[in-house]
């Protein structure tokens, strides 16, 4: 039977996406609970042929269970597995990444969950994207989400939301950089914009996790890469699942979001895992990567 009943808290005004960032903020309770008992690897690769964390594969197969019964969803796709599983029906395609940054639950830092919601089936371009939400695991539950035009952070407490934050932007003085992979991986362009930003003081926060390194982004002001490597010029994360989502957001929050050579949410992937490099932040910062790609 389909869940589309009760009626769901307003969270952008579309009932269909209410439904489901209702579902989100429940499960992320249970997601959280389940956490410190599913800290170790399991046997196999996700199909990015990463190492899969028992918590990863607890939280896929709880938000697709409750995810694929409501009404509004046609479809579930995750980082978690190969293909995405259709339903009868419905009018939104999700993305998730169940849980971003989980090989940090060994050391006990935050991890969050990313949730992109298309109007089209995947793998399909930003452009696509009609709302977008992601829960940051820290030591409070936080939940950021965009209904394509405005941002809103909300305190997750028990069965309740409480707001924090409402239609917020980024800070117009920025103040911290995050740039993921091994410096001398970075390819010329990169570490030219870096070195920039370091003469101007920003200083380096970067976790290891890219809702947590985002939200403080959004917090402080600044800029996110997982940006082209030498060897790898895809970058590290994944289109669909978390560059194109996040980027909605930091998009809506008056910022920008860049592959290095355009905007992101205009590109337009060919493969469901397909990685991008990400550029993320204030939008003069993230034009400064790009000029120093160009
Ligand atoms: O360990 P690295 O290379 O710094 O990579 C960290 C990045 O990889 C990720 O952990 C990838 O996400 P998943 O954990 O969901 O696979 C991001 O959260 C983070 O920004
Ligand atoms: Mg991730
Ligand atoms: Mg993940």
């Amino acid at each position: 039977m389909n869940r589309s009943a009760p009626s769901p808290a307003e969270w952008t005004g579309d009932e269909g996406v209410d439904a489901v960032f209702d579902v989100v903020r429940e499960t992320a309770v249970e997601v959280r609970e389940a956490l410190p008992e599913r800290r170790a690897y399991v046997d196999g690769e996700n199909p990015s042929g990463e190492r899969v964390s028992a918590a990863d594969e607890h939280a896929d197969e709880l938000f697709a269970e409750r995810l694929l019964d409501l009404d509004a969803v046609a479809s579930y796709a995750s980082e978690e597995r190969e293909d995405q599983q259709r339903a009868d029906g419905g009018e939104y395609h999700l993305a998730l990444d169940p849980l971003d940054g989980s090989s940090n639950l060994r050391s006990n830092n935050p991890v969050g969950t990313i949730v992109g919601v298309y109007d089209e089936p995947l793998p399909t371009s930003g452009s696509d994207l009609v709302a977008a939400a992601f829960v940051l695991y820290g030591p409070n539950t936080t939940m950021v989400v965009c209904d394509g035009e405005t941002v809103d952070e909300y305190l997750i407490e028990g069965g309740d939301r409480k707001s924090l934050r409402e239609d917020f932007t980024l800070p117009e003085d920025p103040t911290v950089y995050a740039f993921g992979g091994r410096r001398p991986d970075w390819t010329p362009g990169v570490t030219a914009a870096v070195e920039g930003f370091e003469e101007d003081r920003l200083k380096l926060r970067y976790g290891g996790a890219f809702i947590a390194d985002v939200t403080q982004v959004l917090t402080h002001g600044g800029i996110f890469a997982y940006p082209e490597l030498e060897d790898t010029p895809e970058g590290k994360l994944r289109y669909c699942f978390e560059c194109a989502p996040v980027g909605l957001v930091v998009d809506a929050a008056g910022g920008r979001v860049s592959d290095g050579y355009g905007d992101l949410l205009d590109a337009d992937p060919d493969e469901l895992h397909e990685r991008s490099p990400v550029y993320l932040g204030n939008a003069d910062l993230v034009d400064r990567v790009e000029a120093e790609l160009s």
